[in-house]
């Protein structure tokens, strides 16, 4: 590695989120008649001389004049200036104490207000070169020292310059006055520091633009409070995801794209490229194809429960993370279930649009009640077994058929087979999750087995059920009514047309695949999943991935994390370890967990180590995945 340069860092704006003038201008002209005018000409001074249109040291001196500031208040500001410091140094408080000895920080603000900045960040006095304020002794601001060549225009060279610093020279910050250091040669690289404001002028005469410390950080080869800065990482969220995940994944510093539809394979696989992290619902399939298209991706978030739509063994080839949100509209699913059951029993749908058409049609023929009726669950899993709870509750005698043994909850029956519940239930409904194996479940032959005049509920996945069969069941009355909130094509967004051959037909509901769809399930399906992405991008952690070993695992603390994702083949973890050790990398903790397909193994290692060591890891045979984590 080369040296490390010398860091020159500007305060006001960089440093800290304020510009120092104007928050004592706040201060000084509290309770003032004139304060917004003033601090109206204030702000505008400081903008000039910040874009360079106006020389520093006639913008400071007009700034200084314009104000009746005494010692106090400088204190004042002196005494919360802890409170103002810049997100991103706040994160990277260790990159500074630990390389103290080779920063500088630079300012035309005032010496008072950076020492106790200075002081938090581990650099000693006589590397902080500000300004000095001049009192005259009833402690009123005079003026500043103007021996000080940073009180006058283009000092910053002329002070690093005289210093004599180590080179090379980096000097960080969003005024002119700091380019002005690299254009006079002074330093031989700008970073034009936009975390708190962004100056085109600047910008363009800048070597790079560094929107926060991380990007710095990571620009210049340094170890950071990141690995990688968050900005960087593009995550694409399709499907109308709620705002609290956007808003979640940003404050965590992720750069979030949203769009409102679903996208097609091919417009999947253009939109692709570059994305860290994909965000989608049920509408969106990931497949091989879109993996492959995939130069960057992470990890795909199902906000939902199913996970059909993704290519589930493609994506742990790809070293690909997938989560879902297993139980947040579950509620939501059977509140609906049980609603569009009373429904269909009752004929409201159909009686609701006769009075819409003036139809007046008083009648109990056909209606009948909840209570004593059997309710007859495909699918025993999170959905159908709640909805046992509540339609017992209700007084309906529950029975069910699930692949996998389920325990009976209440006084569930479990049934010996599929053709036992078709045969006994009134109301038979599908909570099967959207495996391949399940296309087709039901079709003539079952509608066949169930009662005369059964009801049919699927909110499921669309393609369980064989639509055409259902059409002629419900047409040739064995079925005397069917709630159908799923299809086996269903329009990708609002704008999109919606067919169906059910529709038209007597006693029949159609619903837009909102069984998960309210306000509730939506808002604690962002959390959750946003929450699981978070957990595994920021620790490595992944509990309900549901592709890959789940590992529950801590904050990365002391050390670095290495993330190594493997195919689970004999030898992988005997070559990781003999690198390492080679390495000389003094390892902290270790997890290891394999499934059938996939090895995920973190390494917690002490953090002096030659970097270049890690290069091995990732060429491993075997390797799908690798990331550091600092
Ligand atoms: N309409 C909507 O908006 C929503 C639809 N869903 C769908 O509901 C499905 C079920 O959700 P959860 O109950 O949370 O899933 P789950 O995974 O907890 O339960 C599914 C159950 O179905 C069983 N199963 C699968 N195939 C079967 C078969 N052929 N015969 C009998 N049992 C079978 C499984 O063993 C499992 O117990 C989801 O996979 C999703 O496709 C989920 C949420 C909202
Ligand atoms: O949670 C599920 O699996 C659902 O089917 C809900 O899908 P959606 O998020 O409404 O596209």
């Amino acid at each position: 590695m080369s040296a490390t340069p010398t860091f020159v860092f500007d305060f006001d704006s960089t440093l800290v989120r304020i510009e120092t003038l104007e928050a004592l201008a706040d201060i000084a002209l509290a309770g003032h008649p004139e304060a917004d005018n003033v601090r109206a000409e204030i702000a505008k001074l400081t903008d000039q001389a910040m874009s360079g249109e106006v020389d520093f040291g006639t913008a400071l001196r007009r700034r200084l004049a314009l104000l009746p500031l005494t010692r106090a208040h400088v204190e004042q500001l002196a005494d919360r200036i802890l409170d103002e410091g810049t997100w991103s140094v706040r994160r990277n408080l260790r990159f500074f104490q630990e390389n103290a000895d080779k920063i500088v920080i630079l300012s035309g603000g005032f010496r008072e207000i950076i020492a106790p900045v200075a002081e938090g960040l581990g650099v000693a006095p006589e590397r902080v070169l500000a300004n000095d304020l001049v009192y005259n002794a009833e402690g009123r601001v005079t003026g500043v020292d103007d021996q000080n060549p940073l009180s006058w225009d283009n000092g910053k060279p002329k002070v690093i310059e005289a210093l004599g610093l180590a080179r090379p020279i980096v000097m960080v910050g969003d005024g002119w006055n700091d380019a002005e250091v690299k254009l006079a040669g002074a330093a031989d690289r700008f970073y034009a520091f936009t975390e708190i404001a962004r100056r085109e002028k600047v910008v363009a005469v800048a070597d790079a633009e560094a929107p926060s410390m991380d990007e710095l950080l990571h620009a210049e080869g340094m170890a950071g409070r990141w690995s990688y800065p968050r900005a960087r990482i593009r995550m694409l969220l399709l499907e109308n995801i709620h705002p609290a995940a956007v808003e979640r994944l940003q404050e965590a510093g992720y750069s979030v794209e949203t769009m409102k539809g679903a996208l097609d394979e091919d417009d999947l696989i253009d939109k692709i490229k570059g994305v860290h992290v994909l965000g989608i619902r049920s509408k969106t399939n990931v497949t091989a194809r879109v993996l492959e298209a995939a130069d960057r991706l992470m990890a795909v978030a199902a906000f939902c429960i199913g996970t059909n739509q993704i290519d589930l063994d493609a994506c742990a080839d790809h070293g690909v993370a997938v989560f879902n949100a297993p139980y947040s509209n579950t509620r939501s699913v059977v509140e609906l279930a049980i609603g569009l059951t009373i429904t269909l029993m009752r004929d409201v749908v159909d009686k609701s649009a006769g009075m819409h058409a003036g139809k007046w049609n008083k009648s109990a023929d056909g209606s009948r009640e909840l209570r004593g009726k059997t309710l007859g669950i495909v699918g025993y899993g999170a959905i159908g077994s709640q909805l046992s709870v509540l339609a017992e509750a209700l007084g309906m005698r529950v029975i069910f058929h699930d692949l996998s043994e389920r325990l009976a909850l209440g006084n569930a029956r479990r049934m010996r087979n599929l053709d036992a519940l078709l045969a006994e239930a009134d109301v038979v409904t599908l909570h099967v999750d959207g495996r391949k194996d399940n296309a087709e479940l039901i079709g003539a032959a079952q509608f066949q087995q169930m009662k005369e005049g059964a009801l049919f509920l699927n909110l499921s996945r669309g393609h369980v059920v064989n639509i055409g069969a259902l059409s002629q069941a419900i047409q040739g009355g064995r079925i005397a009514g069917a709630a159908l909130d799923v299809f086996p094509e269903e329009p990708r967004t609002n704008a999109d047309p919606f067919e169906s051959p059910l529709m038209g037909l007597k006693n029949v509901i159609l619903t837009p695949h909102i069984g998960g769809s309210t306000e509730e399930a939506q808002e604690a399906i962002a959390e959750f999943a946003a929450e699981r992405l978070l957990g595994y991008l920021n620790r490595g952690d992944t509990t309900f991935a549901v592709n890959l070993p789940n590992v529950q695992l801590s904050e990365v603390s002391g050390g670095h994390r290495i993330l190594h994702i493997h195919r689970n083949q004999p030898g992988v973890m005997a070559a990781l370890n003999r690198e390492l050790a080679s390495a000389g990398l003094n390892i902290l903790g270790q997890h290891l967990k394999t499934d059938e397909r996939t090895g995920y193994v973190i390494t917690d290692v002490d953090r002096d180590y030659d970097p270049e060591a890690l290069k091995a890891l990732k060429t491993l045979d075997g390797t799908l995945r690798f990331r550091l984590l600092h």
